[in-house]
């Protein structure tokens, strides 16, 4: 039986009640009597393309799951393309940005730090603690790239928990979106009489990390066989608390991992045909970040992993790696570096600051664009144009979310490389015809990621989350494009194709935990890799 959560109130205060989900055919006599479920989807879809608005849609969409979470998740499989722009990124965001106005029911679970000393029991309030395997943990304090939203983060949690339904066939009762909240230091919020978070700035990193140990240690005992995806935390502490717990729990970071995996793939592919273009080899590309927080450096490192399965030493692919953050090109001689950067700090460069990409992309001659930045239309036409004469094809990757946050749109990557573009963002752009070829936009987003790696660490019962797991998830994403999609010089598979991709990603991840010895469900071992594909597409639940 699936489960939903709705509010009941009682001395003021609303409360999760756990309800039976609505059979999925009601009672005769309870329901118009010739209401037919395929008509029922036309309906459905004509009163959602009706609304005006993208938030109309979202709100529509956030309640169709409530009362009939089949039709929602059988429509969201159907229609994936035009679903994935309104319950995720870019309408997500502002989902999250208006959260503590458009807030109709709970749905998920909060934890205060006033809750600290007694998590438990604000973990003991989920309904179906059984059945939980996946909770996605924000604490709202770098929401996509809007910023410090604070308790209106929740939207995000929810969302990519609709995608791992949706995208892994996770079961919608395994699923616990969770938003923490550690106060905010957004004014804006602050003083918004209708804001649901504490009327609180942050606390400091020492109080967080107390009440982080309590509740990451609560979550284990609660719920013994959950996975955890960390998603938007500010990068100080995503990259603090993803060191600190990932040898302890089954964890991971979706912005540092998920997203280094899904752009290692399309790069894997974009690399292929670039290199086949200009005739060098794959180990000469040359990746220039825009942008060096958690998704910039997490992608970075990831990277790594291209030249080195290319037969790469360390300091060979570190080499190939240029950094650029606010104050400009990242190098040692610079000054006083944050930790997160210092890896990647060049030493072969001690002149005076190159603030300007453009001076930046012309001293580093970059294959390759990244933007994890959060600085709409920072990929300017001078930039672009000067990445075009370097390259016969370049790759640009504005990856920035949501998309009013895009370093560029791909009509501008089109038009200034004139056509000759190796494109993926974070946020979905239309296809579009340049001299009367269609050319293809991929999105470079962890939803084609996380929902295997999820499925795979949770069917092999792992006690932690390795590197060989993520980089697997992000060898089987790079390997499942199909002779079409070649054709089409996708870098990502059609995203339709998300449950087999899903399987795909969640066998190479249930071997990577094999080898790693991570794995806990023994009898995975025995099969065949057929076998093991048959097992995990069989797992997946079906609306
Ligand atoms: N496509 C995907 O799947 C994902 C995309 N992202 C996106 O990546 C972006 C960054 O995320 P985080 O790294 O966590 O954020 P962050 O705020 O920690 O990092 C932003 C970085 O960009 C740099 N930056 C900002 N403005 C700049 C400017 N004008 N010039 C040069 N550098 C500038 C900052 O110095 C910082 O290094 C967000 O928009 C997020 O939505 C994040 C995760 C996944
Ligand atoms: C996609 C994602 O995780 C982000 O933009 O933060
Ligand atoms: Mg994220």
């Amino acid at each position: 039986m699936t489960i939903v959560l709705t509010p009941v109130w009682q001395n003021g205060v609303q409360k999760l009640k756990m309800a039976p989900q609505p059979p999925p055919r009601p009672q005769h006599g309870l329901t118009p009597p010739e209401l037919d479920d395929e008509v029922h989807e036309t309906r459905c879809m004509t009163q959602l393309r009706g609304k005006v608005s993208d938030i109309e849609r979202y709100i529509y969409l956030s309640a169709l799951k409530q009362h009939d979470p089949h039709m929602f998740y059988r429509l969201c499989l159907k229609h994936m393309a035009e679903f994935t722009p309104i319950i995720y990124t870019p309408t997500v965001g502002q989902a999250c940005q208006e959260y503590s106005h458009n807030y109709r029911r709970p749905e998920g679970l909060f934890a205060s730090i006033k809750d600290k000393g007694k998590i438990k029991s604000v973990l003991r309030a989920w309904p179906k603690i059984d059945d939980a395997r996946i909770s996605v943990v924000t604490d709202g304090s770098r929401i996509l790239g809007l910023g410090d939203l604070g308790i209106n983060g929740m939207p995000i949690s929810i969302g990519k928990l609709s995608l791992y339904v949706a995208g892994a066939g996770i079961r919608p009762q395994s699923t616990i979106p969770i938003c923490l909240d550690l106060g905010t230091n957004t004014q804006k919020y602050l003083d918004d009489p209708l804001y649901l978070g504490m009327r609180k700035r942050r606390v400091p990193t020492n109080e967080m990390t107390e009440f982080m140990d309590e509740f990451m240690h609560e979550m284990s005992v609660q719920f013994p066989k959950l996975l955890v995806q960390f998603e938007d935390f500010s990068t100080d502490h995503a990259f603090l608390y993803l060191e600190r717990y990932r040898n302890q729990y089954p964890v991971f970071n979706d912005d540092i991992q998920g997203t280094g995996a899904v752009v290692l793939s399309g790069f894997i592919n974009a690399a292929r045909l670039a290199s086949a273009a200009s005739g060098q080899p794959l180990t000469d590309h040359r990746i220039l970040f825009f942008g060096a927080g958690s998704a910039g450096v997490g992608v970075a490192m990831q990277l790594m992993s291209f030249f080195t399965l290319e037969g790469l030493s360390e300091e060979e692919a570190r080499n190939r790696i240029y950094l650029v953050d606010t104050q400009g090109l990242v190098y040692a001689s610079r000054g006083e570096l944050a930790e997160h950067k210092q890896y990647f700090a060049r030493t072969d460069y001690t002149g005076p600051p190159i603030k300007n990409l453009l001076d930046v992309v012309e001293y580093v001659r970059p294959t390759a664009l990244m933007g994890l930045s959060t600085t709409s239309g920072a990929f300017s036409p001078d930039v672009i144009q000067t990445m075009a004469a370097l390259n016969p094809l370049p790759i640009i990757f504005p990856l920035s979310n949501p998309v009013k946050l895009s370093e560029c749109t791909f009509e501008d990557a089109v038009r200034f490389t004139n056509g000759k573009v190796l494109f993926a963002s974070g946020s979905p752009f239309h296809e579009l015809e340049h001299r009367g070829q269609m050319l293809y936009p991929g999105q470079g987003n962890n939803m084609y990621i996380f929902p295997g790696l999820g499925l795979g660490a949770i069917l092999a019962r792992c006690s932690s989350v390795t590197d060989s797991m993520v980089e697997a998830s992000s060898l089987g994403l790079a390997n499942s494009l199909t002779p079409e999609e070649e054709d089409m010089n996708l870098l990502y598979p059609q995203i339709e194709r998300i449950r087999e991709i899903s399987a795909f990603i969640a066998m190479q991840v249930i071997r990577a935990a094999q080898t790693a010895g991570v794995d806990r469900n023994a009898d995975l071992r025995r099969m065949s890799d057929s076998e093991l594909l048959a097992f995990v597409t069989s797992k997946m639940w079906n609306p």
